[in-house]
């Protein structure tokens, strides 16, 4: 137990100085072996007692002084069921008080002021003292009329500073037992944590998130090979580094290969390395990037366009853990642990004979599909923060996007997923310069017009009021925008709606919609 922690409590500092100015006592601590630290640094606070003061600054006198506040020590410690204050003469008969300190039922130590008499002295008493003193206090030590300012504590104030060492001992106990409390709750808010983010740079809360990350628990500690889908900027690299950075290989290389970044022959010798002499070029030989990866993991993008030349090559690989390099004789051998990812359907691939059947079963042990950030809109709260954190320069002031931009970023379809959105933010830190606040009027006209086609204010859906009158302003915020999307053309936006072209009328009529629009027949019909 930190006394240091407990002498800077609010409550403590008040009652160490009530004591101090009331009894002309000091509230000192010892711990649970007896000890008083203070004392043992010289961290003394000179009591007013002349007798105690010399006691105190003399080595024997010190030594009795502990020795004294020890047998109080023994008594807490001998009757442990004992949780009130006690009383014990010192060497020198003064008294000592103390109250134990217990934290869960352990005994801490305690709490005691000494120094004081229960009576007044007698001119005896003083004269017995002043012969205590003799082995204990320095030479021509001043203790004349010494017992004048001895202070004595008679039965009522007793009583009252008994029940103050009290308090300040629950004090104490109280504080500690809301620190473990509090220490207990943070660590399992940290444990908590930690088990929902041991992937910390991948955000995501939402339901598919939660899926993910469990998935990627399991497959972390395996050398299981991995499939991940998505479509483009849904985190697939990231996800295949976080399972490599949290997994048994996370000391040994990731290398990164997309395999739709290079034509067949320059995508083999890549990955499988190439001979001296095997091509033209080819002027000593190079390692390929699987046994770069030796030991490690090989995270293959876009494994979906590979040739079929490649995929028996690959497949090998996954199956044996041995290549060719190009314009080679002898395999070699490898231990890679592979993640492919791609954001095609490689059953459908499969289906159209684009992809081998053997491979596909082979990569796709293990799918962990990306939900497009579309489906999980839930997150977009918090990405948003994350990356505007992530791009915030120091000294730059833009601390939020102004509701109406968060609305019309909530309201897109994102068809680049998370890089499109860590782009949009990354630009509208940059453009917001000194702003604090970000306006929906730097949002990329892209963005902009997709939500909010002829740039009006952008009207967020209600969440409140009669669901009626909300499907209906829906509803009639739909058509008008889908009129002016379609230039009026009825028949398409009919389709688009999902309803018949007359029940379209119907409502435009309803909803007002209908005045300024051209004739029906002017209406040029799309084939
Ligand atoms: N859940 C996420 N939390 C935070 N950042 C993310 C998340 N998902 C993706 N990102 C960020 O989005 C960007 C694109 O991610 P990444 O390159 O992993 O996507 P990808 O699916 O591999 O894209 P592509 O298929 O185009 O290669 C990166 O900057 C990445 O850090």
């Amino acid at each position: 137990m930190d006394f240091e922690k407990h002498l800077n409590l609010h409550t403590i500092i008040m009652l160490r100085d009530v004591i101090r100015k009331w009894w002309q006592v000091e509230l000192s601590y010892a711990d649970k072996h007896g000890l008083v630290h203070d004392w043992q640094r010289g961290d003394i606070v000179p009591p007013p007692n002349d007798f105690c003061r010399m006691s105190l600054s003399s080595k024997e006198g010190l030594r009795r002084c502990g020795q004294s506040v020890r047998v109080l020590h023994e008594k807490f410690k001998a009757s442990k069921k004992l949780r009130r204050a006690l009383f014990h003469d010192c060497h020198l008969n003064f008294s000592i008080l103390g109250a134990p300190i217990y934290i869960a039922n352990e005994y801490e130590g305690f709490l005691f002021v000494e120094g004081f008499a229960r009576q007044p002295l007698t001119g005896r008493d003083a004269e017995q003292l002043r012969a205590k003193m003799v082995p204990i206090a320095p030479p021509h030590s001043d203790l004349e009329r010494a017992e004048d300012r001895v202070p004595v504590l008679d039965g009522a104030e007793l009583s009252k500073l008994t029940d103050l060492l009290e308090f300040a001992v629950t004090e104490i106990s109280n504080y500690e037992l809301e620190q473990s409390r509090r220490d207990e709750t943070l660590q399992s808010l940290n444990n908590d944590m930690s088990d929902r983010y041991r992937f910390e740079k991948i955000i995501g809360r939402s339901g598919p998130m939660m899926e993910v990350f469990r998935l990627m628990e399991k497959v972390a500690n395996s050398d299981s090979t991995v499939l991940i889908n998505g479509e483009s900027g849904t985190g697939k690299e990231l996800v295949a580094r976080a399972i490599h950075h949290n997994g048994p290989r996370k000391d040994q290389p990731f290398v990164v290969q997309n395999c739709s970044a290079f034509n067949d022959n320059l995508l083999e010798s890549a990955l499988f390395g190439h001979t001296r002499g095997a091509f033209t070029g080819a002027l000593r030989d190079k390692k390929g990037l699987f046994e770069v990866a030796d030991g490690g993991t090989f995270f293959l993008d876009e494994v979906g366009d590979m040739s079929p030349a490649l995929q028996v090559k690959l497949l090998r690989v996954l199956q044996e853990g041995t290549f060719l390099p190009v314009g080679g004789t002898q395999l070699k051998e490898v231990n890679v642990r592979v993640i492919a990812a791609t954001h095609k359907d490689l059953g459908e691939l499969v289906k159209r004979g684009e992809f081998r059947e053997d491979l596909f079963y082979r990569i796709n042990v293990i799918r962990v599909q990306l939900p497009p950030l579309r489906e999980r809109r839930d997150d977009m709260p918090i990405l948003i923060d994350h990356f505007l954190r992530k791009h915030h320069r120091d000294g730059q002031r833009a601390r939020g996007l102004a509701p109406e931009a968060l609305a019309i970023l909530g309201a897109y379809s994102w068809p680049g997923n998370i890089r499109e959105l860590e782009n949009e933010l990354e630009r509208l830190l940059v453009l917001g310069g000194d702003m604090e606040i970000i306006p929906a009027e730097l949002l990329s006209s892209r963005i902009r017009d997709a939500v909010v086609p002829g740039g009006g204010p952008f009207i967020p859906p209600r969440t409140h009021g009669k669901l009626h009158e909300a499907v209906e302003a829906l509803e009639r915020e739909m058509i008008q925008q889908g009129l002016l999307r379609t230039r009026y053309n009825k028949s398409r936006l009919a389709r688009e709606l999902g309803i018949s072209r007359s029940n379209l009328i119907l409502k435009i009529a309803r909803y007002g919609l209908d005045k300024g629009l051209p004739d029906d027949e002017a209406e040029v019909e799309e084939a």
